[in-house]
């Protein structure tokens, strides 16, 4: 049976989906004591401060369910505040890097909301969906830097999630699809804010927008949305790993001021920027890492030599 007319099936029993309000921030508690344990997301140790996130739903071509959603919340923040982690890759298994939306789970509960009248069911849809925003803004509000790393379809919510990761490598067979038009809504987690000032090029972001065409490799890699394109899944993996323990090597504080001023002075004027990085670095500029890096650098030492502290 077609994955549409089983959407359509699904939808038939709303009622049993009414009750049902994505929580997009769940409480660790759910989660119990061991760290980095998700259902539907796969944390390993690439190496040393470098994390390997892998989108785990293979068998469904990592369409985000519910669950993902809200681990991606839990995920991040834990990362966030792993001092142990300095960088993270962010892949997809199996296939596909991911086919966007869960369209069996999240379909009905996404345009049914819970509710009374009409105020108050788009009271709730609004909750939904600032929910779902926060699954990848938190990708953005974590200061170590991720870097997506992208094989087959990576479709609909995929390209907001990427959109909010630092750096995009890519496989040849990689492709785009800002898919909501042609599900008849305007994409709403991310892409229309994000993708425009990654790609620098309007009437490119509108066309694929407004289409819902799909875009390959070689054009992602031409109008810059990856960095670089890769044969295959392995030396993709291998290109990013390389890339992350490499940053992972550098001073934290460095590092991740850099992120958290880039992310700002992206939404903000060039004048407010350079205040906010005055301001942040009145504090950080005071870090023993400088002398550390200078002092490597003399010696002609590489940051790897180097032992910063954790942060
Ligand atoms: C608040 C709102 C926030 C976000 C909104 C986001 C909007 C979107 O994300 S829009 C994009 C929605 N996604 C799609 O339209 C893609 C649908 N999938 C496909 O078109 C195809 O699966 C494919 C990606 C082209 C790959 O085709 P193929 O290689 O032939 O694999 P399939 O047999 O179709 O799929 C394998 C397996 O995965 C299931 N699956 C695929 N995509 C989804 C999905 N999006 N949701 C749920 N399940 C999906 C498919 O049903 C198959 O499962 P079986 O159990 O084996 O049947």
């Amino acid at each position: 049976m077609s994955l549409l007319r089983r959407v359509l099936q699904k939808h038939q029993s709303i009622p049993s989906l009414l009750g049902l309000q994505l929580r997009m921030m769940a409480s660790d508690a759910e989660k119990g004591s061991s760290s980095y344990a998700y259902s539907t997301l796969k944390v390993s140790q690439a190496s040393d401060k470098v994390l390997h996130v892998e989108l785990n739903r293979p068998e469904k071509l990592n369409a985000m369910n519910l669950a993902l959603w809200r681990e991606m919340v839990e995920c991040f923040n834990e990362i966030a505040g792993d001092s142990e982690c300095n960088a993270v890759v962010l892949s997809g298994a199996g296939k596909a890097f991911t086919a966007g939306i869960d369209l069996m789970e999240l379909g009905g509960a996404l345009l049914q909301p819970p509710g009374d009248d009409v105020a108050r069911r788009a009271w709730n849809l609004r909750k939904n969906i600032v929910g779902a925003q926060e699954s990848f803004t938190v990708i953005e509000k974590c200061s170590k830097p991720v870097i997506a790393a992208i094989h087959g379809p990576c479709i609909g919510a995929g390209v907001d999630m990427i959109s909010a990761c630092d750096i995009r490598y890519c496989t040849q067979d990689a492709w785009f699809q800002v898919k909501e038009v042609d599900m008849g809504l305007a994409a709403d987690v991310g892409t229309l804010q994000r993708l425009p000032k990654i790609i620098g090029n309007q009437s490119l972001v509108n066309e694929l927008c407004f289409t819902s065409r799909k875009m390959m490799s070689d054009e992602a890699k031409n109008c810059g949305l990856v960095g670089r394109v890769f044969p295959d899944k392995e030396s993709m993996l291998q290109g990013a790993f390389d890339l992350a323990s490499d940053i992972a090597s550098k001073s934290p504080v460095a590092v991740q001021s850099t992120k958290i001023n880039l992310v700002y002075s992206r939404n903000h004027s060039v004048s407010e920027s350079l205040q906010y990085v005055a301001t942040w670095n009145m504090s950080m500029l005071q870090t023993d890492d400088i002398l550390k890096s200078v002092q490597a650098a003399m010696e002609k030492k590489k940051t790897k030599d180097v032992t910063f502290s954790k942060l």
